[in-house]
């Protein structure tokens, strides 16, 4: 078995009086996209969010690349090279998807943009991640669709040689079509060697894509399991019930696979 390129173990978080994780253990393999699904509320972007910094964990341990490491900020989770790629995108629309990229981050010596090499590098990963519906890099980010806004948040994430990426709900606003180009996409990132994390709430696209399927519910991690030993109906049961059979909190022994 791979081991894991990210782990969290016995992670706790609160705010204030409200105890949101509950002692979460939970693995990200390199090669691999692992689903994080839950119902509204079990603690799924808290989760992340003590990930990425922004909320870290009150207890437990982080690990990477089988070494504790603590990540107290967002800086700390991006030296790391792990990235999340939220919901609203947070992309610019009267900036291009050169700018999008670097938004941030410019490059350049003596503090000047090196225009030619952002531009490059833009292509160069939109290339690398198979990329083809996006025409010119210097395309307006207003202009995109859905789906190709996400395409470039997501080769946003992957530009700085990321390790670990966390998808927020990617084709919650898509079509059929962009769903399917974003699915491989996401697939391509594992296939690249990355730690891919989806949040979903779409069974469809959790069985299409993911090798395993881990399932918070009310902030206890109630199962981690590969995604070829259960079934829809199974993973459903986990995600309103917390258990399914030999599945489960109720069973912890059996539940990581
Ligand atoms: N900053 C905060 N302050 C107080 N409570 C919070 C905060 N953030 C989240 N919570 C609470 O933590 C719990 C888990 O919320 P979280 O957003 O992590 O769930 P989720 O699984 O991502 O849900 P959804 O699928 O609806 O996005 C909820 O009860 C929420 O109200």
């Amino acid at each position: 078995m791979t081991e894991p390129i990210l782990e969290l173990r016995g992670v706790n978080k609160s705010f204030g009086p409200v105890h949101v994780l509950h002692d979460v253990d939970f693995a990200v393999r390199a090669g691999e996209v692992t689903a994080l699904v839950g119902d509204n509320g079990a603690g799924k972007s808290t989760l992340v969010k003590c990930i990425a910094g922004i909320h870290p964990a009150d207890s437990g341990e982080v690990r990477f690349a089988g070494r504790p490491v603590r990540v107290n900020g967002p800086r700390d989770a991006a030296a790391l090279g792990i990235e999340v790629v939220y919901q609203d995108l947070a992309l610019a629309d009267n900036l291009d998807i050169v700018q999008n990229m670097f938004l941030g981050r410019e490059r350049g010596r003596f503090g000047l943009l090196a225009e030619a090499e952002m531009e490059q590098a833009a292509r160069r990963t939109l290339t690398s991640l198979s990329v083809r519906t996006v025409k010119s890099v210097r395309t307006q980010v207003a202009s995109l669709s859905g789906g190709q806004r996400q395409t470039v948040a997501i080769a946003k994430a992957v530009l700085w040689n990321s390790k670990v990426v966390l998808l927020d709900e990617p084709t919650a606003a898509l079509g059929v079509a962009q769903t399917r180009q974003v699915l491989d996409l996401v697939r391509r990132l594992a296939e690249q060697g990355l730690g891919v994390v989806l949040i979903s709430h779409n069974m469809n696209d959790v069985f299409e894509v993911a090798d395993r399927v881990a399932c918070l519910y009310l902030g206890r991690m109630a199962a981690e399991v590969h995604t070829r030993d259960v079934t829809h109906g199974q993973v459903v049961e986990l995600i309103t019930a917390g258990r399914s059979g030999e599945l489960g909190i109720a069973r912890p022994e059996s539940a990581t696979i």
